[in-house]
């Protein structure tokens, strides 16, 4: 049973009786409402925007409008257990925070904030590749006993890449979350409009900049020579050229499981089982990569019934309240990565707004496991859903 839910016993009469002081925002569509007040055209699309169109953004969201929960009753749910269990710990919710690159452009405190939300409710941070934040300050925020996992960009350099495996597990780091699906930017229209990357601007390279692989390869420091050093980082953050034979390097540089981000195919989960990975994590990137691309929840139940619960299956792409996570972990995910709710979150209220988000979407999901007449999420299969 998870201290967490134990201690503020969801109920929607506790949390009218006892309003945010801050008056923070409780529905999804105004946390993204105040958030474009609060910032510039520029960061407010990077974050919202998609790839293309928006079709599999669109497409993501869709996915969960057409599954519908169907609940059952009389089924004693007065005690609940939110808890999971992933490579050997216990976590208190099946919740992480997905990795987000570059959330200066978002709060000054940037990804401190956001850890640092995380850490007070117990769900797992995933740290970036491209913080801002160099990983050992994301870590020694939220302390050594909170749960955090570190997000590779899997870098053309293979010093830069070794060394940032080595340095998440001096950090503390318990698990490598290694993205597939981004080893070059997508075509994204709005930010070519607004013509901003914020990387060009000295954002999320905190962890490049500090790198002594990465320093190594520079004639002079990137305090020295910042341009150059940003022309190095975008010569060598992404490798188009990996192959499934690859993954042997990551292996023989960490002992922490390895879980790719990213799956859509039913036989990229194959190929990932054979090469011996620790997990999965269907996502489409929130749709910001290939536009037309499947819907991820829809690819979600194609890959399960690969993987046939031989490695954990998280999943991210449209969660946005309680019932996407549990219709998620009806069609088999062990847990969900929530990514643009806490990005509103921060640029609203910095860290108690990623704070709130979070703690928002497990009190819904709370709540709604119970009226859905189940008692442990671990126990939600696919009996709970009907396609619409
Ligand atoms: C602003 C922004 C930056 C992101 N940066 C990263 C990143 O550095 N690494 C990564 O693996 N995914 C990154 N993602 C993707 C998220 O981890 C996640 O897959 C996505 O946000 C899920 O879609 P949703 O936010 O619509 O639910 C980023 C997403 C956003 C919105
Ligand atoms: C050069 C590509 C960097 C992308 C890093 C951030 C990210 O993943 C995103 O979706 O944006």
């Amino acid at each position: 049973m998870s201290n967490f839910g134990n201690q503020h016993q969801f109920s929607i009469y506790q949390t009218m009786t006892n309003p945010d002081p801050n008056r923070l925002p409780v529905v999804y569509e105004e946390w993204e409402k105040k958030a474009r007040e609060v910032l510039d055209d520029g960061p407010f699309y990077y974050v919202a925007g998609g790839a293309g169109g928006e079709h599999t953004m669109k497409a993501n969201l869709q996915a969960f409008q057409s599954r519908k929960i169907v609940p059952r009753m009389l089924t004693n749910v007065g005690e609940r257990d939110l808890t999971i269990e992933l490579f050997g710990e216990t976590y208190s919710f099946p919740v992480l925070h997905a990795p987000i690159g570059v959330q200066s452009i978002i709060h000054p405190d940037g990804e401190l904030a956001s850890a640092k939300a995380c850490a007070e409710l117990e769900v797992p941070y995933i740290a970036s590749s491209a913080s801002t934040a160099p990983m050992e300050e994301i870590a020694k925020a939220m302390g050594d006993d909170a749960p955090k996992w570190f997000q590779l960009y899997w870098s053309k350099d293979s010093d830069v890449t070794a060394s940032f495996l080595k340095r998440a597990e001096t950090a503390g780091y318990s698990s490598i979350v290694v993205t597939l699906d981004t080893s070059m930017m997508a075509w994204r229209e709005y930010d070519l409009k607004n013509v901003y990357l914020p990387f060009l601007m000295g954002e999320g390279v905190g962890n490049y900049f500090t790198d002594p692989a990465f320093r190594s390869k520079l004639q002079k420091t990137p305090e020295e020579d910042p341009v150059s050093a940003t022309m190095y980082w975008a010569k060598v953050f992404g490798n188009p050229t990996l192959t499934w034979n690859d993954l042997a390097f990551l292996r023989e540089h960490t002992r922490l499981p390895i879980l790719l981000k990213g799956i859509l195919h039913p036989d990229d989960a194959k190929q990932a089982l054979e090469s011996g990975v620790d997990g999965l994590i269907v996502s489409n990137h929130g749709g910001r990569q290939v536009d037309g691309a499947i819907g991820a929840l829809d690819a979600l139940p194609l890959i399960c019934d690969v993987v046939q619960e031989r490695i954990p299956v998280l999943f991210d792409s449209g969660i946005r309240r309680g019932s996407d996570v549990l219709k998620a972990v009806a069609l088999g995910a062990k847990a969900v990565l929530v990514g643009r709710p806490c990005m509103y979150g921060l640029a609203v209220a910095g860290q108690q707004g990623v704070k709130s988000v979070l703690k928002n979407i497990i009190a819904d999901m709370d709540i709604t496991l119970a009226l859905s007449g189940e008692k442990a999420i671990r126990n939600v299969n696919k009996s709970l859903l009907m396609e619409a």
